[in-house]
């Protein structure tokens, strides 16, 4: 498949665009088109260092970058920029392409190097190696300027499929890294918060800014994981006081942490894991029904109780806190109790008063001092959620050079700092869609 923006406009006119016009132009290229289950998603950038590359690199997972050049000195020079650019964004460099190395003699078959060697000099000042060179071929140039469309598509994929199976060999194409991340080590976010304060809905609201609702479960790159499906089995007569609104299951034995933190340190380990579904209706776990996750790049993991378990605790790379006020909090868990949950207003008043106020105030309020970030007003907070959008995004290209406490105090920055961002970070926030993980 092939897609440019050049199929849209009419031939001949000229585009006169600026540079937020192109990184638009960009994300409908990326986002809003059909790209079908391919296997290598190759993007042809101009030469340098501009907008485009940064976009790209913001808003794609990209396994690594093929640098092509003429060997003229002026061309070698901006591929060395890019070159450093890429390094200094951890982008893997998998070779370069030398096009019009050399030009065949016609008459003497001569090999003549018209632009002088200094690409072998490139190469080994940035440490990467050459792919394929090209000569200067009459028929490639005619292809390109008489039948582009077909025969000049024809020679640049038998380039391409060539230098791919070459690439193919190379570790590169086939590690799990993206934009130099272990992209199977996720990063791991913890969402406190009281009950009904709005955990789920800011998760909600984060995976649909992030374009991860509509994607199939099996290639999302943020997932979210309720602390709801580990709820201990009870015994019977356990059950027969939950059903009467007198079992406490905001204390922090009603869960089973042991299992919590056996399933993030498996899904830290990159591995898929099952996770039971809770059934608030029968206090129960469903029978015979689990919930698979499939290993992501960003893991939110939300509950009342997320922070107060010391191992659970310190997985966690960020963690949120949504701080709601305790009566909107009731508002809203009185009807979603009675409508979702199956219950009666006594019994939620009943089981409000004498364990989930009491047991908040002791187990889940003391957590809020170890969140890297307050939300106050949970999902209404646009700003802090479009910021906490952005992060993500950052996390996803930068992971490698962050450790936890770099990433906190990122996140705590980020935060802290003016919503006005450059017209580019602006353009990231609010994005729907990202792309579908290769692997
Ligand atoms: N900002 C909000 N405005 C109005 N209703 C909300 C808001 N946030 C959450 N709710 C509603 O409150 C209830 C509890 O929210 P939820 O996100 O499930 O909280 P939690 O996961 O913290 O228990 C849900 O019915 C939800 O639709
Ligand atoms: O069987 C059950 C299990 C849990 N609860 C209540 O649920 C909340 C936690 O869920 P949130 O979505 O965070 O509100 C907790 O306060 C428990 O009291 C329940 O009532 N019955």
């Amino acid at each position: 498949m092939a897609m440019s923006f050049g199929f849209l406009i009419e031939e001949g006119s000229p585009v006169i665009w600026r540079g937020l016009m192109v990184m638009q132009a960009l994300e409908k290229l990326m986002r809003q088109v059909y790209w079908d289950d391919i296997d290598y998603l190759i993007v042809d950038t101009p030469p340098g260092t501009g907008d485009t590359h940064l976009t790209l690199i913001q808003n794609l997972p990209i396994n690594g970058v093929v640098l092509v050049t003429t060997p003229q000195k002026a061309a070698l020079e901006v591929t060395k920029r890019g070159a450093k650019m890429y390094k200094k964004l951890n982008i893997p460099i998998i070779g370069l392409v030398e096009n019009m190395s050399t030009v065949i003699c016609p008459s003497c078959s001569t090999n003549i190097k018209v632009f002088g060697s200094d690409t072998e000099k490139l190469v080994k000042d940035i440490n990467i190696e050459i792919l394929e060179s090209f000569p200067l071929n009459e028929s490639t140039a005619e292809a390109c300027d008489k039948v582009y469309k077909c025969k000049a598509a024809h020679v640049q994929i038998d380039f391409s499929i060539n230098s791919l199976r070459k690439m193919s060999d190379n570790r590169i194409l086939n590690a799990t890294k993206m934009n130099g991340i272990e992209g199977k080590t996720p990063f791991l976010i913890g969402v406190a918060g009281g009950t009904a304060s709005g955990k789920s809905t800011v998760c909600k609201r984060i995976m649909e800014k992030l374009g991860q609702v509509e994607v199939d479960s099996k290639q999302r790159q943020v997932v979210c994981i309720s602390q709801d499906s580990f709820y201990r089995e009870l015994t019977p007569s356990e059950i027969a006081r939950a059903e009467k609104g007198q079992f406490n299951f905001d204390h922090p034995d009603a869960f089973n942490d042991t299992l919590i933190k056996d399933t993030l340190t498996d899904i830290l380990a990159g591995k898929m894991v099952q996770i039971p579904i809770y059934d608030y209706r029968h206090h129960s776990l469903k029978k015979d029904e689990v919930l698979t996750i499939y290993p992501a790049d960003v893991v939110l993991f939300e509950g009342i109780l997320v922070f107060y378990f010391p191992e659970v605790r310190k997985l966690f790379h960020m963690k949120l806190f949504v701080d709601t006020d305790s009566d909107t909090r009731l508002a809203r868990r009185v009807p979603r109790d009675i409508i979702e949950r199956g219950r009666d207003l006594d019994q939620v008043l009943n089981q409000y008063m004498n364990f989930v106020k009491p047991a908040f105030e002791e187990f889940c309020s003391p957590t809020k001092k170890f969140a890297d970030v307050i939300i106050p007003r949970g999902a209404d907070n646009h700003v802090a959620i479009d910021l906490i959008v952005q992060h993500i995004r950052e996390i996803l290209t930068n992971r490698p050079t962050r450790n936890s406490e770099e990433r906190a105090l990122a996140a705590s920055k980020l935060l802290n700092a003016s919503p006005c961002q450059s017209p580019s970070k602006r353009g990231l926030v609010g994005n729907d869609g990202v792309f579908k993980r290769p692997h």
